[in-house]
């Protein structure tokens, strides 16, 4: 019995992929995605179906199958399934996947139209982006008019026979994290990159992290399988221990074998990215509220300053006046990403903005207001709002719900791990998985060998998570970054060390409490000069206890000379630890000008244990 593939069925029959699912749900056949295939009968049933739809016969598909039992729609190559099933049921939520949906009972009162799919190359360093990207520029651009200089403007359009497809190249995700580090979600489909005859590297790692924790698909593309040296069914196996489980081995992830050189795959590559756009059902309304992001800008000598906005809903149009962060501006001109004049942009399309008269930032949201005096009036509000809210929040102290989220539901500490060595990073998450309770689960986002890069702060900014670093430091200027995005950012010599940190984001993912507390007093009877330590004070414990490295506090009659540390104490020749009431101590503190007469009080800091 043969076997055909969703995709293939629908472009064959002339419907659309999503009428095909539907079908396929009506008749309870399962799939994984568009990619599965499907038994013979069931292909005649759904052409049956077509046919009396055709002919003006019941318009639904059938209710229930036919069979007594479901149909189960293959995926290729069924001797793989087995050997990768365990690894597939855990594979995580950022890969392709379409499981059937009940029908919705009544349709919108108004369908919103498609919008062509934004993807974004991610990869390891000298994967293939770069080529890949030009590649594709190359031939799916469609020829510029003569005279126009094209420039790099961040994003450029590329046609395929299945309608347009959008692609940012700025440099790899660089411009993605900056662009969701500042909330905004601009990609829908992320291509990772590899290399067939490197694999996995730790990039490419990165990049899948950055995908999975924006919850874009990801589609990879094994690039150079040109070379003879070329190995993409190692780059396959790799990435099931990342439980990313490719199609042909039973899983969900698409994953194409391209060669950016010869343009072998290419086609295939886009195809796929259709029908990964197809099922996100991407849509947007030309004539709603304008809304888009910032994808880079620069400032011409000539021209001023000049930024790509993405559009991602609405339409701009030339003399709109845009609100940018604290600014804004009137547009003057708009270009497209192949150099032409246009006057106007709708919904995923890249477009130059002249009229802001300040660099916005990658990632800044970008709005619309009806005049200049409404323009004015958003950015006084935000204003008012940043003022606002810095004020409150030298003010405020969160509540155990804020800190801990809401009481009663699982929480989630998410951590990016840097060490050494594989060993150590294999180590660590073999410790961590085990603290995981039914109430807290510790999401390991990205696990590198190396110090830590811009990158996983961005990440880790954009994912709320801890960078935690075992026998790797951060570069200086990485460090910088994290303190101004507040990540907390710590490094550790000793493993344990770094386990008790996660102990404590356990708890309440929040900064320890501590508490002074309070020991006991002692009478500073007579002092007594030594070579060594400097002035000992031989003293009377009157209340309590004195323990060495307590801090203290000199009094001396109703005031406070002194606040330091006890750093030594001793009991005749032998240094003790504690004295208790009623013994009498020699105390040496960090300061050499106590006097008969103080009084030393001892206290200590404590940490308070969180609800
Ligand atoms: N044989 C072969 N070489 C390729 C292919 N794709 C890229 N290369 C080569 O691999 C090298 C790196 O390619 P780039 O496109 O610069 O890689 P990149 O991932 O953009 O690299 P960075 O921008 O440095 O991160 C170049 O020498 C390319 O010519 C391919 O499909 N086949």
């Amino acid at each position: 019995m043969s076997k055909v593939r969703i995709y293939n069925l629908a472009r064959d029959l002339g419907v659309d992929n999503g009428k095909m699912l539907e079908i396929l749900d009506g008749l309870g056949v399962s799939y994984k995605s568009v990619s599965s295939t499907i038994e013979d009968d069931t292909v005649d049933l759904i052409k049956q179906i077509l046919e009396e739809e055709a002919a003006g016969g019941p318009a639904q598909a059938p209710t229930s199958t036919p069979a007594a039992e479901p149909v189960q729609a293959s995926a290729p190559q069924a001797q793989a399934e087995t050997q990768a099933q365990a690894a597939s049921q855990s594979a995580p939520t950022a890969t392709v996947e379409r499981m059937p949906e009940p029908a919705p009972t009544a349709s919108p009162a108004r369908e919103l139209p498609h919008r062509a799919p934004v993807v974004t190359i991610m990869g390891h360093v000298d994967h293939g982006k770069t080529s890949l990207l030009d590649y594709i520029r190359k031939t799916k651009v469609a020829a510029k008019e003569a005279g126009g200089i094209t420039q790099h403007v961040g994003a450029f359009e590329a046609r395929t026979s299945k309608g347009r497809v959008v692609f940012i190249d700025t440099p790899g995700h660089e411009a993605f994290t900056t662009i969701r580090a500042r909330g905004a979600n601009v990609a829908d489909i992320a291509i990772i990159v590899i290399a067939a005859d490197d694999s996995l590297m730790p990039q490419t790692r990165e990049a899948i992290a950055h995908a999975q924790a924006a919850k874009v698909p990801m589609i990879v593309a094994i690039n150079k399988i040109d070379l003879p040296q070329a190995d993409p069914e190692r780059v396959k196996t790799d990435l099931t221990s990342l439980n990313l489980v490719p199609e042909e081995y039973g899983g969900d992830l698409i994953v194409v074998p391209v060669s950016a050189r010869t343009g072998e795959g290419v086609e295939d590559l886009l195809e796929y990215i259709s029908l990964t756009a197809e099922l996100e059902d991407l849509r947007a309304d030309p004539g709603g509220e304008f809304r888009g992001v910032v994808i880079e800008s620069r400032v011409d000598r000539q021209a001023g300053v000049l930024a790509t906005v993405m559009v991602q809903e609405g339409t701009l149009h030339v003399g709109d006046f845009l609100v940018v962060g604290e600014g804004y501006g009137k547009i003057k001109a708009l270009t497209d990403t192949n150099g032409g004049r246009i006057k106007d942009a709708g919904p995923s399309t890249p477009v130059q903005v002249l009229g802001f008269s300040e660099n916005p930032s990658s990632g800044e949201t970008v709005r619309s207001a009806k005049n200049e005096h409404q323009a004015r009036e958003v950015v006084a509000g935000r204003v008012g709002d940043r003022r606002d809210a810095e004020e409150a929040r030298g003010r405020r102290r969160l509540s155990l719900e804020e800190m801990m989220g809401p009481l009663g539901e699982t929480r989630t500490v998410n951590v990016i791990l840097r060490a050494d060595t594989q060993g150590s990073l294999e180590a660590i998450q073999g410790i961590l998985a085990k603290k995981e309770t039914d109430d807290v689960k510790i999401n390991v986002l990205l696990a590198g060998i190396g110090s830590p890069t811009e990158g996983d702060v961005l990440l880790a900014s954009t994912a709320e998570a801890t960078i935690l670093c075992f026998s790797v430091t951060a570069a200086g200027g990485v460090k910088k970054i994290a303190e101004q995005k507040g990540i907390e950012l710590k490094s550790f010599r000793i493993i344990y060390e770094l386990i008790d940190e996660v102990d404590r984001l356990i708890k309440g993912n929040v900064e320890p409490v501590f508490e002074e507390r309070y020991l006991g007093r002692a009478e500073v009877r007579m002092i007594i000069k030594h070579p060594k330590s400097g002035n000992i004070a031989g003293s009377y414990v009157t209340d309590g206890m004195l323990r060495r490295n307590a801090k203290a506090k000199v009094t001396r009659g109703r005031q406070v000379v002194y606040q330091g540390t006890i750093v030594g104490l001793k009991r005749f020749k032998d240094d003790v630890r504690e004295v208790q009431t009623g013994y009498e101590c020699g105390i040496n503190l960090d300061w050499n000008d106590v006097q008969e007469g103080d009084i030393i009080e001892a206290s200590e800091m404590v940490e308070v244990t969180q609800a």
